[in-house]
């Protein structure tokens, strides 16, 4: 079958991996770039212009959307939904899980485990949102942050107050979480596709460092879940509507909490922790539900 990849770097170790997995099963795979399409929409006729030529007879499409790109990203990956193409993202669940608050709100109404977490729209009374999410320590997030960038530990009150007035005074939106100390700087991350965990790993931070980011310096290292996390995964990926979810956990007194729900969950941290093909089982996903 013809699998498109929504890609913006043909180059990228998961854009590459998805290519080679699809065509040793004998797939065509194109990658386009998303950022290049042009969506022709007229009456019963959605069409797809990329690079000159209309892209038709696609079966599969595994969008690899950046963060950045999200907006017409989803308009391109609702395009093929038109087109009644099977989408290993479902447009609606990227954009739910591109919303840091909307997806706490949905995985708490889920009773899933999750730091206590503030976010305020009147964040110049800083005092209150510190008290709000339990006092001092605590981990202060940029709503934009990404690879760990942005995300500070407070081990004060003064410190909290002093870093919430600094993003205060930059406008930039943040969320105030409890700090989870008995993490001892790692997490987990559960890779799930279709309602299973195909893998997981422990990322752990360098010394010193409570962010288990990879790109920050950390380590990732094979693990085997406990039941409650391989639960917690499975229903954080299902009530956030993702067929291939990306689960971020911390391990806690109080079970596993979870941190975040990527949708485009990089592969090359997991294939090498887990040495699995997880690529492999992506496409096998793919074909289980394109025609
Ligand atoms: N509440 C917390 N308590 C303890 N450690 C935390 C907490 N929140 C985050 N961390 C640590 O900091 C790391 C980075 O935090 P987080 O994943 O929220 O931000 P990010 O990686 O920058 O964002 P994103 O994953 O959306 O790109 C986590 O992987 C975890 O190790
Ligand atoms: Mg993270
Ligand atoms: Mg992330």
């Amino acid at each position: 079958m013809k699998i498109v990849i929504l890609s913006q770097n043909p180059k990228l170790y998961s854009t590459s991996r998805l290519v080679e997995a699809g065509e040793k099963k004998g797939h065509e795979m194109l990658v386009v770039d998303h950022g290049k399409c042009d969506l022709v929409i007229e009456k019963k006729k959605p069409g797809l212009i990329y690079q000159g030529q209309e892209i038709t007879g696609v079966s599969g499409v595994i969008p690899r959307i950046g963060a950045s790109i999200t907006f017409y990203g989803t308009a391109v990956v609702r395009q093929f939904e038109m087109m009644k193409v099977f989408t290993a993202v479902e447009s609606q669940a990227l954009v739910r899980s591109r919303d840091k608050l909307r997806s706490l709100q949905i995985l708490s109404r889920a009773g899933l485990g999750l730091p206590k977490t503030v976010f305020s729209n009147y964040s110049r009374d800083v005092g209150t949102i510190i008290d709000n999410a339990g006092g001092a320590p605590v981990v202060i997030k940029l709503l934009e942050g990404t690879q760990g960038l942005g995300v500070v530990l407070a081990d004060n009150r003064n410190s909290a107050e002093s870093i919430l007035e600094a993003f205060n005074g930059l406008k930039a939106r943040v969320i105030v979480q409890e700090f989870i100390k008995e993490a001892k700087g790692a997490d987990i991350r559960a890779f799930v596709i279709d309602g299973v965990v195909v893998g997981a790993m422990k990322r752990q931070g360098k010394e010193g460092e409570f962010r288990s980011n990879l790109h920050r310096g950390g380590s990732a290292n094979i693990i085997e879940l406990t039941d409650e996390e391989e639960n917690a995964a499975i229903k954080a990926a299902r009530v956030m509507g993702l067929g291939v979810a990306g689960v971020d956990m911390l391990q806690s007194a109080r079970g596993p909490l979870i941190l975040e729900v990527n949708s485009s969950p990089g592969l090359e941290g997991i294939e090498a922790a887990t040495g699995k093909d997880i690529a492999g089982l992506m496409i096998k996903y793919v074909e289980r539900h394109a025609e």
